[in-house]
């Protein structure tokens, strides 16, 4: 089974602080769902902005698609190929309606408009977000703000989908919604998430960081973190 993401022995600290990462290092295989948790403020979010570039590690290695990534093209490619769905909707939510934000990614991969279209019609289908195609991003709840975060990276159609805490502002429906979505798309994923049933519902291997340390996750007993 290929390996989409080596990280080995990723040191990070923020500037002027304490190392958040000591000594991180997580594998993610073909078709493989892993959850990470640990408590607040442990680098759970740094790891997944390492793994697409936007943070780069002092010390320690990033192979990603069977390569080394180490420079700002290296990564435009793993971003093209690992998509990152951002703790903060905000984030990630930058053009004025719901279709545009969705078009945004695939139209900057180069397809044609018609083909965006269709890609922006089907990720809304799949998601049964359709009703909300034209409206204005900044107006949504903080929940349909979530699942349009998910639909713009999906329509880029990743090999590898990093989720940031994707059950944040969710109802209990929606949260049974996006399980299902999640256990019915192809891509390996690691899921950032506090939520320990969600995590067992949408992955086979929980691991944990603690200390700047990656280990896997012991789950006692089902309300276990
Ligand atoms: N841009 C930044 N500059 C300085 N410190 C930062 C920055 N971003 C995050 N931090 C700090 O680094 C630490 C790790 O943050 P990170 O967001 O990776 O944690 P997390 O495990 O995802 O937390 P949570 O469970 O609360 O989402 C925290 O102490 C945070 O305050």
């Amino acid at each position: 089974m290929p390996t989409l993401f080596e990280l080995s022995g990723l040191r990070f600290a923020y500037p002027g602080q304490a190392p958040v990462l000591r000594d991180a290092s997580l594998g993610l295989d073909a078709g493989e769902r892993i959850a990470l948790t640990g408590p607040n403020g442990s680098g759970k979010s740094t790891l997944l902005h390492i793994m697409v570039g936007l943070l780069r590690p002092q010390v320690g290695t990033v192979v990603a698609f069977g390569a080394p990534r180490r420079n700002e093209q290296d990564f435009h490619e793993v971003r093209q190929r690992a998509g990152l769905v951002f703790q903060d909707p905000d984030d990630q939510l930058f053009c004025p309606t719901v279709a545009e934000d969705i078009a945004f990614g695939p139209l900057n991969l180069g397809k044609s408009k018609t083909e965006v279209l269709e890609v922006v019609d089907r990720t809304l289908d799949r998601l049964q977000l359709g009703h909300l195609r034209d409206r204005v991003t900044h107006k949504l709840s903080g929940g349909e703000k979530r699942l349009v975060g998910l639909a713009t990276v999906l329509a880029m159609e990743p090999d590898v989908l990093l989720l940031d805490e994707p059950t944040n502002a969710l109802d209990e429906a929606t949260r049974a919604r996006l399980v299902a979505i999640l256990n019915a798309l192809p891509q390996a994923l690691i899921v950032v998430s506090h939520d320990a049933h969600f995590r067992r519902k949408v992955t086979s291997h929980q691991y944990r960081i603690r200390d700047g340390v990656i280990g896997a996750l012991e789950v006692h007993c089902p309300h276990a973190e």
